[in-house]
């Protein structure tokens, strides 16, 4: 129904589409293109290049592009509008320059994405046969998927058919009594169908020449309400399917025992037993999360206040005023008694003993004039120098008389 024309890279296409389509958002999206009557642009509102590519593509466009295509800009990106370079009122003024739908989404956080193709859609031309009722008339079936599924086609294929759900579902579009005259509406009114959302209601009388704002309003506000109200019953079948698996079989065993009841007839009652149980789940959760005055947590505040706060703590200033005494003892007395002895230990005064001692020392080594050595000398000084040895001079005489004996006469 619509394409990206091969604009910026990065900026979103794939994105916006995988949202739109499947609710959900990939980081790692590879490129996807599809085809026909409008053409959304897509520029990176954190990218001011982006936005300057966007206004070429657009000159390309109605050039070169299919006379009564819608064009539809988004700003993409918009939940990270800390780094925006573009203005969405610059880019609202552009789109409204050229009769282009303009809105800024976010294909991560799901912003405007419904509605981005909404508006789309509203303006796209409209064949309603009245006489093939049956096209707008469907099957659905649903089935309640196990966890953690990965394959969902493998899920169908194995689904056995006392699994299935089945449901009718009719789709009647109510339109005024004067839409016939849409059809005649000549082709090249309807290629004025590009507009700003702010246009789109006189775009849309082109269409439907019969439509005034207020019902256009109506309309648009009515598709937000079942959009919503879409939103509304995918959580609650989340929570139906999240609680649902285990009662189902249990309902199913129930079948067993009660051949009488209809497979529609349990499912039915599984459904009711289901929903009351999710209301009361839902009672009880909305009392968990508004509890009321939490007075208890009040009182516990209040004790925690006091164990934090807990006053002047006296008790903590006398241990403090303790424990300032023991490490601030005051002048120290004993250790300074204790310190002088150590001082008189290590300096006990001139050492007089060590002195006397010494001088005994020097007394030892230097003992004077060493006299009784001068005497020994002296004595031995005598002994070896005995003088002019008298005594040897009489021995010698007497010597040389032994030997030379007189010789009597
Ligand atoms: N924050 C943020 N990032 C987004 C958003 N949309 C897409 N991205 C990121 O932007 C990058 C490009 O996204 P795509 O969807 O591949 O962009 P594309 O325009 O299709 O890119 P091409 O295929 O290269 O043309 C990816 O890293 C996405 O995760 C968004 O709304 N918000």
């Amino acid at each position: 129904m619509c394409f990206f024309p091969p604009q910026d890279t990065g900026v979103g296409k794939s994105s916006i589409v995988w949202r739109f389509v499947e609710d959900s958002f990939d980081p790692n999206i590879n490129p996807t293109i599809g085809g026909s009557a409008a053409a959304i642009i897509v520029y990176d509102i954190t990218k001011e290049e982006s936005f300057q590519t966007l206004k070429n593509w657009v000159k390309e466009l109605r050039q070169h592009g299919p006379p009564n295509i819608v064009v539809a800009i988004a700003g993409n990106k918009c939940d990270i509008a800390d780094a925006r370079e573009v203005l969405e009122k610059d880019a609202k003024d552009y789109a409204d320059s050229i009769h282009a739908i303009f809105v800024e989404t976010s294909a991560k956080n799901a912003i405007n994405i419904n509605e981005l193709f909404l508006e789309i859609i509203m303006l796209q031309p409209f064949d309603y046969d009245p006489n093939e009722k049956s096209k707008h008339k469907f099957m659905v079936q649903s089935l309640m998927a196990p966890d953690n599924v990965t394959d969902m086609e493998g899920v169908w294929k194995e689904a056995k058919p006392e699994e299935l759900m089945d449901s009718k579902l009719r789709c009647v579009f109510e339109l005024p009594s004067e839409n016939e005259k849409t059809h005649d509406v000549d082709q090249n009114k309807i290629t004025s169908t590009s507009a700003s959302k702010s246009e789109s209601s006189s775009l849309f009388k082109s269409a439907s020449s019969t439509l005034d704002d207020s019902e256009v309003k109506k309309i648009l506000e009515e598709c937000k309400r079942l959009q919503a109200e879409v939103q509304r019953l995918r959580d609650e079948n989340k929570q139906i399917k999240d609680l649902g698996l285990a009662n189902h079989n249990q309902e199913l065993g129930l079948a067993n025992h009660n051949p009488d009841l209809g497979l529609g007839q349990i499912e039915g009652r599984a459904l009711a037993h289901r929903k009351t149980e999710i209301k009361v789940e839902k009672e009880k959760a909305h009392q968990l999360w508004n509890p009321g005055p939490k007075p208890e947590i009040k009182v516990e505040k209040e004790k925690a206040h006091q164990l934090w706060n807990p006053g002047p703590k006296p008790e903590i200033k006398v241990e403090k005023e303790k424990a300032h005494q023991l490490w601030n003892p005051g002048p120290k007395p004993e250790i300074k008694v204790e310190k002088e002895k150590a001082h008189q230990l290590w300096n006990p005064g001139p050492k007089p003993e060590i002195k006397v001692e010494k001088e005994k020392a020097h007394q030892l080594w230097n003992p004077g004039p060493k006299p009784e050595i001068k005497v020994e000398k002296e004595k031995a000084h005598q002994l070896w120098n005995p003088g002019p040895k008298p005594e040897i001079k009489v021995e010698k005489e007497k010597a040389h008389q032994l030997w030379n004996p007189a010789l009597p006469v």
